[in-house]
């Protein structure tokens, strides 16, 4: 059996008094495709942001590919991570947001190609022969001279899609990228993940609302309560037949508001 691509042991993270992660661990394997659930505020968003670190943690240790993520390995001591170490790692991972946080004043092209001319020194014409495969991959190739203004949300978040894509990360966050979109856009981003997830090999994690697509998307998913993991497994197992009561009570709610799960 392969090793873990993402290991988090006993992590935890306040925000002011307020315990966001208390004492978080998971493993996740190369290729597999997880949905992270559960209610609002419960520490989603926040150990995907650690994971793309974007925010520091508390206590614990992660761990990529074999590598520590927040601390530097010398002379067998651990010591804090620098910015070049953060950095480095950083190229693992990609993320896409609930908001799509394009360049407003960059074109389409630009925002794909700007990160792997400035952190990779790629040149300017294989970046933008790569930004065209991947723009042709989410279905916005011919939106590429455009600006993002010019964009609906499904569009937008498409092109943030081929962005987080172009620097060939291993692992893949998705944190809510449909939540801001209309109902009638949902659909063309939930098509490019199903892509994603049928033509590369890459590790994804999703944060998501929409219950039914974790359902059919993820090979396994975890339920967050309070800065915890309080039940995981297989979609079928957690969505049919959940054991933990806070699981259970979550469900129901959805169910009642008229959700597909
Ligand atoms: N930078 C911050 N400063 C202060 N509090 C924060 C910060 N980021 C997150 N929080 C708080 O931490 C808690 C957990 O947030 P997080 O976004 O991880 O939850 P979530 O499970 O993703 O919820 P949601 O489904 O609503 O996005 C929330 O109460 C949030 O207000």
């Amino acid at each position: 059996m392969s090793a873990p691509i993402i290991k988090v042991d006993a992590i935890s993270k306040s925000f002011g008094a307020f315990k966001v992660l208390d004492g978080l661990s998971m493993q996740v394997m190369p290729r597999e495709k997880l949905a992270l659930i559960g209610p609002s505020g419960s520490g989603k968003t926040t150990i995907l942001r650690i994971l793309m670190t974007l925010e520091r943690i508390d206590g614990g240790h992660i761990q990529i590919e074999g590598d520590h993520l927040y601390h530097m390995e010398r002379n067998g001591q651990l010591l804090p991570a620098d910015e070049r170490h953060l950095a480095r790692m950083r190229q693992k991972i990609g993320m896409v947001f609930q908001l799509f946080n394009l360049f407003p004043h960059k074109s389409v092209i630009d925002n794909v190609t700007l990160a792997p001319m400035l952190t990779k020194g790629t040149p300017r014409a294989a970046a933008e022969k790569r930004a065209m495969e991947l723009l042709d991959m989410v279905g916005m190739a011919d939106k590429a001279k455009a600006m993002p203004a010019q964009l609906s949300g499904g569009q937008k978040q498409r092109v943030a899609i081929a962005r987080a894509l172009a620097l060939q990360p291993k692992i893949m966050l998705f944190d809510e990228v449909t939540s801001a979109l209309d109902p009638e856009l949902v659909e063309e981003v939930l098509n490019v993940l199903w892509r994603l997830c049928a033509e590369t090999d890459m590790t994804m994690l999703l944060v998501t609302h929409e219950m039914g697509f974790a359902h059919d998307f993820a090979d396994r998913v975890l339920f967050f309560d309070r800065g915890k993991i309080v039940e995981e497994g297989k979609p079928d197992e957690i969505f049919r037949h959940p054991k933990q009561e806070r699981t259970q009570g979550f469900l129901k709610k959805i169910i009642a508001a008229g959700h597909r799960v």
